[in-house]
């Protein structure tokens, strides 16, 4: 399956950050992958411009379920894609924390994203005590059923798999735990879309840096990655990027 590389920029990047997207796009001459980058919705849709007519697609981190209404300081799908937006992220786990998220709001939010035309990059992951009780599929698993909405498919979402305890700590499963949860993720997966589970793209997300790409897209079912930290360098990215060609 082509992979997929996409740079969650989370609450960092100003108009000045948007050379990190010029860089970039010099290394999408062979395109054996897609490169999405989300940035923060204010630079949306300067990002856009500046990935035009190349193959590097904008996404956004976050959107309302709604379409539009009296929801002040929320943004709408149908908005992120007026400003040039393919892709959002939904259900990440520092929404599910700090904005109190849960599995109903995020489907609610997908099935938005899909009215208005986007691809949702819907996470989950366990915490480090779920993992520690031995409960890690379980969390996803079902984390993943109550968060995927009717309608969702392979053209319209992608799973990222993100362990909580691996974002931002430098600590990384092992191959065989991604690989655990990866085909977990699969298996439920081809049980709700039938053959089209096989087609649904699972990002692993956490700590992934040029140094470990390699490895990480070497493991089965997992086909690509969402990136933090080591999305905001253009070098360090570009390095993660060439791994999974
Ligand atoms: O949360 C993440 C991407 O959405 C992962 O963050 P890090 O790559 O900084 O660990």
């Amino acid at each position: 399956m082509r992979k997929l590389v996409a740079g969650n920029w989370k609450m960092y990047g100003l108009a000045s950050s948007l050379a990190e997207i010029e860089a970039l796009k010099g290394l999408t001459g062979e395109a054996a992958y897609d490169i999405v980058v989300c940035p923060p919705f204010t630079l949306i849709e300067k990002a856009a411009e500046r990935a035009k007519d190349s193959t590097v697609a904008i996404g956004a981190q976050d959107c309302h379920p709604q379409i539009s209404g009296a929801h002040t300081g929320d943004v709408s799908a149908e908005m992120l894609v007026d400003a040039g937006a393919r892709f959002v992220i939904l259900g990440h786990s520092e929404r599910r924390v700090f904005h109190h998220e849960t599995d109903a709001v995020v489907a609610t939010k997908v099935t938005a994203a899909h009215t208005a035309g986007l691809t949702a990059i819907i996470c989950v992951g366990e915490t480090r005590s779920e993992r520690g009780d031995g409960k890690a599929i379980e969390v996803v698993g079902g984390q993943l059923r109550a968060s995927v909405p009717a309608g969702a498919s392979s053209s319209n979402m992608v799973i990222a798999y993100e362990p909580v305890w691996s974002i931002g700590t430098g600590l990384v499963p092992t191959i065989e735990q991604i690989e655990e949860i990866h085909s977990s993720i699969r298996q439920m997966l081809e049980e709700r879309l039938g053959e089209d589970g096989r087609n649904v793209r699972i990002l692993y997300g956490g700590s992934v840096k040029a140094s470990n790409a390699a490895d990480i897209f070497g493991a089965a079912n997992v086909d690509g990655a969402l990136v933090g930290g080591a999305s905001l360098k253009a070098t360090e990215f570009a390095g993660i990027i060439s791994a999974a060609a």
